[in-house]
């Protein structure tokens, strides 16, 4: 019987980061100034206000659905927010808005981390262990089972992962020689999947791989989503075609924004619509991202970003004084230019 599996949808994800302007400094050369200048410069200075917090606009308005037995995949340029909404989806950050639902139910955080895998783009792995030390460590501190299934659990994982042949390897570092980085991104992988989880949330799983080893770790996440049901989310850099391939949907990013969310083949549909032929021999993925300023929709600027333009409500007032005091200003000059005329035209005309 089929595994039942989780359907993942995070819906309007707004997420924001606040940062405090930094107070000037009021006497950066006190050193150099005489005491009563200081004084009758205290005296004078009121307190500054407290600053307005600025804040930056991280997601904006984010939904996207991960359906279980597949992978969806996170691409955009640099900055375009794949690793914020990785950690909102992991339950690592909170949104300031939106909602997590899963198979369309709400669900709480501290359930999921338990339901959920996060691997994140670092290795954090013990050099001096072997590969198999690593995963019995791992089980001891994850799971509360008898040695016998502890085992048996760490070798069929050994298996899933293609770690058998490098289970008693240590994992190593720059100094110490060990497992190569595929084997040790696969170690990350199996620490987090340990208590088999339904959802498996990978950030950059390929990052700092060569092609091959790249093309072997989405195998191995393809054929856990296909064979157990699990429901896979990446963030990935420039995917190899073979990559792409293995990919059932694709949320494209820029800016904190979604530009589309779909199949492969309904990117190339939505790049066509736009007027973007795809080249011969040109990867799709590679493609959109680089046409990620064209998929943008022009007016795709959010209040804060109009605010910081010069479009928000202050701003609006200042524009609208500023209008009346140029029609004040043109009207009365208008006046002044009238009289001087008529004064003319009456002492021509000998008038008084
Ligand atoms: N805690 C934070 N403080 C300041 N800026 C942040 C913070 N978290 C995210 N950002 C900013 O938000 C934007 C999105 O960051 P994020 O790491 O999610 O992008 P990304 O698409 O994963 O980028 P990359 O592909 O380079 O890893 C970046 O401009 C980043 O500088």
């Amino acid at each position: 019987m089929k595994k039942q599996g989780c359907e993942i949808e995070a819906v309007g994800i707004n997420y924001k980061i606040y940062k405090h302007r930094t107070r000037r400094f009021s006497y950066p050369f006190k050193i150099f100034t005489t005491t009563t200048t200081i004084v009758e410069q205290e005296e004078q200075s009121e307190p500054e206000p407290e600053p307005e917090p600025e804040f930056r606009h991280v997601l904006k308005n984010v939904t996207c659905r991960a359906k279980p037995w597949e992978i969806l995949a996170i691409v955009g340029p640099s900055g375009a927010g794949k690793s914020t909404l990785l950690e909102v989806l992991a339950g690592r950050l909170t949104p300031q808005t939106g909602s997590f639902l899963v198979n369309q139910k709400p669900i709480n955080k501290t359930h999921f981390k338990k339901i959920s895998g996060y691997v994140t783009q670092k290795d954090t792995l013990f050099p001096l262990l072997t590969v198999q030390e690593t995963f019995i460590f791992t089980a001891k501190l994850r799971l509360n089972l008898k040695p016998a299934i502890l085992n048996s659990r760490v070798n069929s994982l050994l298996n899933e992962l293609g770690l058998t042949h490098v289970a008693s390897t240590r994992i190593g570092d720059d100094r110490i020689r060990g497992v190569s980085g595929g084997e040790r991104r696969r170690v990350s992988i199996g620490i987090d999947v340990i208590h088999d989880p339904q959802v498996l949330i990978l950030d950059e799983p390929t990052s700092g791989l060569d092609s091959t080893s790249a093309l072997q770790i989405i195998d191995m996440l393809k054929t856990m989503a296909e064979t157990q049901g699990r429901t896979i989310i990446l963030s990935i850099h420039q995917p190899g075609f073979r990559i792409v391939k293995l990919f059932n949907s694709v949320l494209l990013m820029a800016d904190g924004s979604v530009l589309h969310h779909g199949t492969v083949d309904q990117l190339s549909l939505h790049l066509l619509s736009m007027g973007l032929l795809l080249p011969l021999h040109v990867n799709i993925v590679e493609f959109a991202i680089d046409a990620v300023e064209t998929l943008q929709p022009p007016r795709n600027r959010s209040e804060d970003v109009m605010k910081e333009e010069g479009f928000g409500e202050e701003s609006r007032w200042r524009n609208v004084v500023i209008m009346v005091c140029f029609i004040t200003f043109y009207r009365f000059i208008s006046y002044v230019v009238l009289r001087c005329r008529c004064s003319c035209i009456c002492l021509k005309e000998g008038l008084t």
